[in-house]
């Protein structure tokens, strides 16, 4: 099995182990209180030190109390002040998170006093304050969240600036949206997850010191029962009666496990640091079977097209499209393919994953992913790939969603074959994915049809499907081209963040200069059917050697200058079938000399080794 299905299989198992753990302490405190017919504080010296039996099931103590009626009130108090400790401190530390985080004047001042906190071994400093405030379940809760509160402020503070660092926070403060309505509207909502995974530590934590503090004598005072308290009761009778610290003890390392089980599955779940684990166990990922293990690829390559040749066919005539390409792109990297209509740039990105029409096919080259070879394997074993480990977005936002499925259904077709998550698991996972392309109101737009959305929003779908399964690549054909220019600054914001925050590889296709240098880290040009210059994004921008790239670099810097009159290529990109001996380029190049109509150039590579041209005159 894909060990991301692993990963999250065991997720969800953690979180339903947790849960049905302690759901067992619940329901075992709460039948317990009903069923048992002693008082907890009524001492009886005549039956001191009772083993476990039929009337007493957990034995008494040493002054003939019921361990059982007691361990009952103790998972009570100590479930109170974890409760309550873990909202104090959620409070107060999201309270000194957050101002730290918003306002740089007070942040010096909350994180001096957080950190100086922090300097002090948490159940050191809880049992410092207990010993001075005093024993007493009111002590131990405020001595707790002050030792807990720093932690939660610290994990608050670094998901609000991450945050505020986003550019729908910045875009609500240029509209002019006041403090407190950021703070509740786009921050809360957004540092929710590592908030709520930090409280359930706290929980848990705070039952484990509760129990150390009471065991120690600052605790909870006896004769009111503590599971901490009747744990340290029993030490001196462990020989004679293991009973007295076994029970509550168990009932401690229960809880307990219940809690730290439920929040390693939230964290795996909710914390956005957590997405990116996933990516790395991909990085690794075993390839699928069929792989053709004899060819020479470096395993970092995770695409790989190899001297590709795709050909129209008709009846009569075979024609080639594009020719010869090859490029990589390696796990986490970025690579732009740019030229203008015609070029062949669509077709070489359908071709990876056999979307072109039918008579289209590949004639010679091959297409690696990973040590697969794609243009070899068969449909079915391709659509296993397709969605899953590489997504895919299109041109047209309105035409590649299904105009009769709610947004919903199509969002959670792929979670649902490729995922398998159970309901519950598809809907939060919908949420998420909606969250993560700045879909302010997600179940109301996972309600929606596609025709009741913007072209902006339907491609914040589209690009929400296309990694819904935390694919390692995405590719993206003109993903902006059909939106105004606002939009298209939104989608390409959203598709910078998801490359960071997931670690995926994008190969992006456009015929803006600007698009592209925004997004990748290497371009290829193409023009007519073949590659006339790649290197990487920076080489390209500021030395760029093919003629055809300077064109196109120098179009969309006076396009971005607002320049009137655009220095135009003039003529047309040839068409597949046109007779073309010399460079394709040439009949539009002012450098072009004889040698370029006459003779086809090769594919060189450059001087400083990093790059390849296609031109006579660089040669
Ligand atoms: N089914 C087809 N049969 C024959 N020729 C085709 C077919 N589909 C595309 N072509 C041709 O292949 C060439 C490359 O098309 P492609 O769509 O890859 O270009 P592109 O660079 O992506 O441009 P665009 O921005 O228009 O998508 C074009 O000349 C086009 O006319």
């Amino acid at each position: 099995m894909h060990t991301i299905l692993k990963i999250r299989e065991k997720t969800n198992a953690y979180i339903f182990t947790g849960t049905v753990l302690l759901a067992i302490v619940f329901m075992f405190s709460t039948i317990g209180s009903l069923v048992s017919a002693f008082d907890p504080l009524l001492t009886a010296p005549a039956i001191r030190l009772t083993a476990p039996g039929t009337v007493h099931w957990m034995g008494t103590d040493d002054v003939g109390r019921d361990v059982f009626t007691r361990v009952i009130c103790g998972i009570r108090m100590s479930m109170i002040i974890g409760f309550a400790v873990a909202l104090i401190s959620g409070l107060v530390g999201t309270l000194a998170g957050v101002s730290a985080a918003y306002y740089p004047v007070t942040s010096k001042v909350i994180m001096r006093i957080v950190d100086s906190i922090m300097a002090f071994p948490t159940i050191i400093l809880a049992i410092i304050l207990a010993g001075i405030m005093g024993a007493g379940m009111r002590n131990i809760i405020i001595a707790l969240s002050i030792s807990y509160f720093p932690m939660i402020a610290r994990v608050v503070r670094n998901a609000t600036a991450e945050v505020l660092a986003t550019e729908y926070v910045e875009s609500a403060e240029v509209l002019g949206k006041s403090n407190t309505y950021i703070i509740f509207r786009y921050i809360l909502p957004n540092i929710a997850s590592p908030l709520i995974v930090q409280m359930t530590y706290t929980f848990a934590m705070a039952i484990l010191n509760e129990s150390i503090l009471s065991f120690l004598g600052v605790g909870i005072q006896i004769p009111t029962p503590s599971l901490g308290g009747m744990a340290s009761d029993g030490r001196n009778y462990i020989s004679i009666a293991p009973w007295i610290i076994g029970f509550p003890g168990l009932v401690i390392s229960w809880i307990v496990l219940s809690l730290d089980l439920l929040g390693d599955g939230l964290r795996e779940i909710m914390d956005p640091k957590g997405r990116v684990a996933p990516t790395d166990f991909q990085k690794n990922v075993a390839p699928p079977q069929g792989a053709d293990k004899t060819r020479d690829i470096e395993m970092q390559d995770l695409l790989r097209i190899e001297n590709l040749t795709v050909v129209a066919a008709d009846e009569k005539h075979t024609t080639k499209i594009v020719s010869e390409i090859s490029l990589a792109v390696r796990n986490g990297e970025t690579m732009g393919i740019i030229g203008e209509s015609g070029c062949g740039k669509s077709i070489t990105a359908m071709s990876i994953l056999k979307l072109t029409e039918p008579n289209i096919y590949i004639d010679k080259g091959h297409i690696d992913w990973g040590n697969i070879c794609l243009s070899e394997l068969s449909e079915s074993s391709l659509r296993k790939i397709c969605g899953k480990e590489i997504g895919m977005i299109f041109q047209e936002p309105m035409t590649s969603l299904n105009p009769v499925f709610t947004i919903k259904q199509q969002l959670s077709a792929p979670i649902r074959l490729h995922l398998g998550l159970s309901k519950t698991g598809i809907h939060q996972r919908c949420i998420r994915l909606m969250q993560d392309v700045g879909i302010k109101d997600p179940e109301k737009t996972l309600k929606s049809y596609p025709h009741e959305l913007s072209g902006g929003m339907c491609q914040r779908v589209a690009i929400a499907i296309a990694i819904s399964c935390d694919p390692q690549l995405l590719i993206a054909d003109e993903p902006t081209t059909a939106l105004d220019v606002t939009i298209q600054a939104q989608i390409l914001g959203i598709l910078k963040k998801l490359i960071h925050t997931n670690h995926m590889a994008l190969l992006i296709i456009s015929h803006d200069m600007g698009v592209i240098a925004s997004l990748s880290e290497n371009i290829t040009v193409m023009y007519g059917g073949e590659i006339v210059e790649q290197d990487t994004r920076d080489n390209i921008i500021e030395q760029a050697s093919h003629p055809y790239t300077k064109k196109l670099i120098g179009a969309a810097e006076e396009l971005y200058d607002g320049t009137d009159e655009l220095t135009l290529v003039r003529g047309n990109v040839p068409l597949p079938g046109d007779n073309i001996i010399g460079c394709k380029f040439a009949p539009r190049c002012t450098l072009s000399t004889q040698k370029c109509h006459t003779e086809h150039p090769p594919l060189t590579q450059k001087e400083d080794g990093a790059g390849t041209v296609r031109c006579w005159n660089y040669l």
